[in-house]
């Protein structure tokens, strides 16, 4: 579904991401795991196209989408669910969700197109604060609303960028099942976790980040036993 090859991105003169490769099959869920500084977010805004590729390759359902820019790649099917989740504050819940719907069909020819009776099915909380204004929600509500406003584009891959972030432990089991049901749907995911826990319960793929590259690939079980990666690479 998605394959980086040797990926190099700057910031002015930092060297951020530093020959970066990895793929996500398709309908699998692949977790970036990290220190802060690592370059998991730089990654992220490398395949939506919002930080230009110095060198390298970034393909997509087989296409090449380096050097597209973000709208173009957002409507090939790839969803952003960002950072700090950036819903609208002073639009309704619903608002939030019907500016960003595309309509038409997704194009997977399996599941039907993403639209707000199917949103709604997989966030029941969203129907019942359909008219909330976007501040109102709490933190987890939010982050529900941030996943299903990327759906209303009908992406086949969802980039998401810690949603854990911020939720409280119980909140953050609810983000886990809600990636669960995703999966089940037919999307493919990348997901960026400080999380080691909510990551290896969705992950069929742990990748581990350091300066720029991936240090080490596994499964979750693999990870979870292996005492050395996690204090060198991840802190705990
Ligand atoms: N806009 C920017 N301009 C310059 N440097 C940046 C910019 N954004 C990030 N960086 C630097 O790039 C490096 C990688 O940052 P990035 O946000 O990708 O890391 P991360 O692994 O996502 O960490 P975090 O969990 O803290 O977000 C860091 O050293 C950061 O300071």
């Amino acid at each position: 579904m998605l394959e980086l090859e040797g990926v190099h991105t700057y910031y002015g003169t930092s060297h951020i991401l530093q020959g970066l490769s990895f793929s996500v099959p398709e309908r699998s869920c692949a977790v970036l795991l990290g220190r802060n500084g690592a370059g998991k977010t730089t990654t992220i805004h490398s395949i939506a196209g919002l930080v230009p590729l110095r060198s390298g390759s970034i393909r997509f359902m087989g296409r090449e989408i380096s050097g597209e820019r973000p709208h173009r790649i957002a409507r090939m099917g790839i969803g952003l669910v960002p950072q700090g989740r950036r819903v609208f504050p002073s639009l309704t819940v619903e608002e939030n969700l019907t500016v960003a719907s595309r309509g038409g069909p997704s194009g997977d020819g399996e599941n039907p197109p993403w639209d707000l009776s199917r949103v709604y099915e997989l966030f029941p909380a969203l129907r019942e604060r359909a008219s909330n204004m976007g501040n109102q929600l709490s933190g987890g509500e939010q982050q529900m609303l941030a996943i299903a406003r990327a759906l209303m584009t009908n992406p086949r891959l969802l980039l998401m960028d810690e949603p854990s972030e911020g939720l409280a432990p119980v909140v953050i089991e609810r983000v886990g099942e809600a990636i669960h049901r995703l999966k089940e749907a037919g999307l493919s995911i990348l997901l960026v976790e400080q999380h080691v826990s909510l990551a290896c319960s969705v992950a069929d793929e742990v990748l581990v980040m350091n300066k720029g590259r991936i240090v080490w690939r596994g499964s979750p079980e693999a990870l979870l036993s292996n005492r050395q990666v996690q204090q060198q690479y991840l802190g705990v």
